[in-house]
């Protein structure tokens, strides 16, 4: 388990991470959603004391990352997956971390078999391509046998087959029982991968929610209309019972077949320019979602996107 407690961090005027509380449970993979530059890699390196939080804290199974008497046993951690390894081959770059950790040599040799590196052990790191590179991270982040792990941005710049991997080995990893915490910017990965999502922009928490109320919140399906005679339009659905949403110069109808809302126009003979039948992506969703935190900074009238009408007040729900 991770508590993150009121997390905040300045670097000078810029507010990196703003106030952030949430807990990463084990037992499943929980996604940590943002866009760029929201502040999801500065979370990740104070939750391994690579950085120091401004005020709040984070605790790791209760302690700060400092406390913990056997840290590489508690918790493993890919940071940069495109970090250089250097000069020295896969094993003894493992070998070193291990023995710098009091771990034994056979767990170099099994978490070199698990990330599928054995073949190519003995060569020299620095020639890995971006795919073996990250699976040396990885196998640094299995090395403890950690009951939590955490994983920044670890599909990047990976083919289909090194994501499919990512993915499966993750899971795993959650099935075992472990606490499996993993950034990305994108919502279409983390849909097939997370259990549970933390999405942040700016900083702030946006949404603490189950993948499952995430996909059936979004997955709205409504009809889309686009008509000259808009007022008109508007009085026959009221009069059908009927009401719509506008969005930048087109209506959304909720609950209603576009067969239905057709008919309706035709029987009132009423001109539309279009009725398409539309259904809302997760990553629509998302961008959505994160679209609204940065509206929000911009215009400091404007409430926080998690109060808002339809992505509710209920966003921030465990
Ligand atoms: N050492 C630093 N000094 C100043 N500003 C920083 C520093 N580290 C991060 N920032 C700023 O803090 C904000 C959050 O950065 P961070 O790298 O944590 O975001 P991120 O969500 O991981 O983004 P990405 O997906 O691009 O990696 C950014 O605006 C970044 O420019």
């Amino acid at each position: 388990m991770i508590a993150l407690e009121g997390l905040t961090k300045r670097y000078g005027e810029k507010v990196a991470v703003n106030n952030l509380t949430f807990e990463v449970r084990p037992g499943i993979v929980t996604g940590f959603l943002g866009p760029n530059g929201a502040g999801k890699s500065t979370t990740m390196r104070m939750i391994l004391g690579l950085d120091h939080p401004t005020s709040g804290a984070v605790r790791i199974e209760g302690r700060r990352y400092a406390e913990l008497r056997d840290p590489l046993r508690t918790i493993g951690a890919l940071l940069d997956a495109n970090a250089n390894h250097g000069g020295r081959s896969a094993y003894h770059h493992l070998l070193c971390l291990a023995q710098s950790n009091g771990l034994p040599e056979r767990r170099v040799r099994e978490v070199l078999d698990v990330v599928g590196l054995s073949a190519v052990a003995r060569k020299k790191a620095k020639g890995f391509s971006m795919g073996m590179g990250q699976r040396l991270g990885i196998a640094a982040a299995l090395l403890g046998d950690p009951r939590i792990l955490m994983f920044d941005e670890p599909v990047n710049g990976l083919d289909p087959e090194g994501i499919h991997w990512i993915r499966t080995l993750m899971q795993r990893l959650a099935a075992e029982g472990r606490t499996v915490f993993v950034s990305s910017h994108l919502m279409s990965e983390m849909a097939l991968t997370a259990e549970h999502l933390v999405v942040i922009g700016q900083g702030r928490l946006l949404a603490d929610l189950s993948m499952a109320d995430f996909i059936q919140r979004n997955s709205r399906a409504y009809v889309r209309v686009r008509t000259p005679e808009r007022e008109r339009f508007l009085d026959v659905l009221r009069s059908a019972g009927l009401t719509a949403m506008e969005t930048g110069g087109t209506l959304e109808l909720d609950g209603v077949a576009a067969e239905q809302v057709g008919e309706l126009a035709a029987r009132h003979g009423l001109v539309l320019h279009e009725l398409s039948p539309q259904q809302a992506s997760l990553e629509e969703a998302f961008m959505r979602l994160t679209a609204e935190s940065v509206e929000y900074h911009a215009h400091s009238d404007t409430p926080p996107a998690g109060e808002r009408a339809p992505w509710g007040a209920d966003w921030k729900k465990g």
